[in-house]
């Protein structure tokens, strides 16, 4: 029980923007509560038709009272369902952009981070998920706590025995659904994880299905898969069979408590029942009203029913949406998020710089590095020796356990990570290609690029003849994460990129490994272009790329 999320959890996430949906829900218990005058009025038109007994007078007061107030229930149910619409759809909105603004804050560096799969099916489905408890089960659990009571209420004053009929059928219904709704929830929570986890999976398979089918290991990845999908039927079927369980008992009780007020109204109007009324045995109008109501005193506890899973799954849903907006998993400094960059030299200095993955051994143990603006330094060491991590120091997107790293004449903080990383570019071992065009990604983020500018970064990277080899050229549809180009053609794009991207501070994490010795030398030449004039922090094991640095920084594991 300790896990299970407070209401207030959920309240919490949807925020003031579930305020319309609060509303919406009010209109909706007046629209239900309004069906009590039109009942009164319908049954007295009735009984005056019949008997005559109100009077032929009254009849069209009766009949345009009861179509009023009909027409004042629809148009308030109308704009109360158009209410909550638009807030839900604010809700999801503004969870949609917390939930990319967390993801964003993720570092890449931390193997922990959520699963791409489980984050996509985060921001679709579970976010979705918030929709029907805010605009079903809020209104259907405000009309179960009032319009029962109130209907019951209605009816004392006609029959007593008749509003006691009521009043004991009703509480078997939310008895019966307390009883039932922990295997609900427990149940809903399984089936929203096995989903993220199938999502997961498939994602992370689909991407590395290449690797799978050099492998042979496609059949022991299907077989998984199978798993999580039988894993996922099983799941959605125990979900299925308990919400039909639940409803089909519900309408059951719901069904014989009508039956009992209709067998009491019947027999009192033929004349067999003499008891429950006031003074007369009941009149033909005091018997419609009773009719026309029980099956209205019994609706809010049905729709309640028919809701009550919404609150389970987004209870589930909510749990893994506060999962990602709460995770005190290690984020970058800053925000993730597009930023003016950060004014002064492009110094940097890191003084004492301490850090370790886990916490314990220690990858960086008090690390002084000055870098004057302007400087080429390369950082050589043996694999493992620290020198993507000093770059990802750099960048701001891992913390350095103590010590500090100073950039601009400033300590790189949270205020002032993103300013920073908009100086940066980062040339990487595989950089990495949108689906979309070539064009596209090489403008990423600075989409107003020039088409002369974009022709002077593939010159300065020796990358033009790329660029005409496609058969698009600029224009060609790169597919997911880069296919279509070589690792040799990606690598002086993204230096391409990098020109592009108007930075003055340089960071290359082995540009030129995996590379021939012909491609290497074209990355390496576009490399040392683009860092004329600007700063470059190069990490690398070639010696003959770290000679043609200002600097070598050699590390030691
Ligand atoms: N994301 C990570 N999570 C946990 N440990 C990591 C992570 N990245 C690197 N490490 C560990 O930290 C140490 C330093 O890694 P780092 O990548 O900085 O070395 P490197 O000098 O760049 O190596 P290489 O030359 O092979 O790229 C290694 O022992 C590595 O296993």
């Amino acid at each position: 029980m300790s896990d299970r999320p407070k209401r207030t959890h959920l309240d919490q996430l949807v925020g003031a923007e579930g305020a319309g949906a609060r509303r919406a829900a009010r209109m909706e218990v007046l629209a239900a509560l309004l069906w009590i005058p039109a009942a009164a009025l319908l049954a007295m038109a009735i009984d005056g038709l019949v008997f005559a007994t109100s009077g032929a007078d009254d009849l069209p007061f009766y009949l345009a009272g009861f179509l009023a107030i009909a027409l004042l229930r629809g148009l308030l149910v109308m704009q109360a369902t158009r209410l909550a619409d638009r807030s839900s759809l604010r809700v999801q909105g503004r969870l949609r952009d917390a939930l990319a603004s967390a993801l964003a804050r993720q570092s890449p560096f931390d193997t922990g981070r959520v699963a791409t799969g489980q984050a996509a099916a985060t921001l679709t489905d579970h976010v979705a998920a918030l929709g029907p408890w805010l605009t079903r089960y809020q209104p259907s659990r405000l009309k179960v706590m009032l319009v029962p009571a109130i209907i019951a209420l209605a009816v004392l004053p006609v029959s007593w025995a008749a509003s006691i009929a009521l009043l004991l059928a009703g509480p078997l219904i939310p008895i019966f659904m307390a009883l039932i709704g922990q295997r609900v929830r427990i149940a809903s929570e399984r089936q929203l994880s096995e989903l993220g986890t199938m999502n997961a999976y498939l994602l992370d398979r689909l991407q590395g299905l290449t690797t799978i089918r050099l492998l042979g290991a496609g059949g022991q990845a299907l077989a998984r898969l199978e798993q999580a999908a039988q894993a996922l039927r099983i799941g959605t079927m125990r979900v299925l069979r308990l919400a039909f369980l639940s409803s089909a008992v519900l309408e059951l009780f719901a069904a014989v408590g009508v039956a009992l007020v209709a067998v009491y109204v019947g027999f009192s109007l033929l004349g067999y029942l003499q008891f429950g009324a006031y003074d007369a045995p009941l009149t033909l109008a005091e018997g419609l009203f009773i009719l026309l109501l029980a099956p209205d005193f019994f609706l809010p506890m049905r729709e309640f029913a028919a809701s009550y899973h919404d609150r389970a799954t987004a209870e589930a849903a909510g749990k893994a949406i506060a999962g990602i907006l709460e995770s005190d998993r290690p984020a970058l400094l800053g925000e993730g998020a597009a930023a003016v960059p950060l004014n002064g030299p492009a110094r940097i200095r890191l003084t004492g710089a301490r850090f370790g993955y886990d916490g314990t051994r220690p990858v960086l143990a008090g690390l002084d590095l000055d870098i004057p603006s302007g400087e080429k330094l390369a950082l050589v060491g043996p694999s493992g020796s620290g020198k993507s991590t000093i770059l990802a120091l750099i960048a701001g997107l891992l913390r350095a356990d103590a010590g500090s790293v100073e950039v601009a004449g400033q300590a790189l903080t949270d205020e002032t990570a993103d300013g920073w990383r908009a100086r940066l570019a980062w040339v990487g071992q595989r950089p990495y290609f949108l689906h979309g065009s070539l064009r596209r990604n090489l403008t990423l983020g600075h989409p107003d690029r020039a088409l002369g500018e974009i022709a002077d970064a593939l010159q300065l990277a020796s990358a033009e003849s790329v660029v005409a080899r496609l058969p698009r050229g600029d224009a060609t549809l790169l597919g997911e994460a880069g296919q279509g180009i070589s690792g040799g053609e990606g690598q002086r794009l993204a230096v391409a990129r990098a020109a592009l991207r108007g930075a003055d501070i340089i960071l290359a994490d082995e540009p030129t490994a995996h590379l021939d010795a012909e491609t290497a030398q074209a990355v390496a030449d576009g490399l040392f272009r683009l860092a004329e004039g600007r700063t470059l922090i190069l990490a690398t094991h070639d010696e003959a790329l770290a000679a043609r640095c200002d600097r070598i920084v050699r590390l030691h594991p």
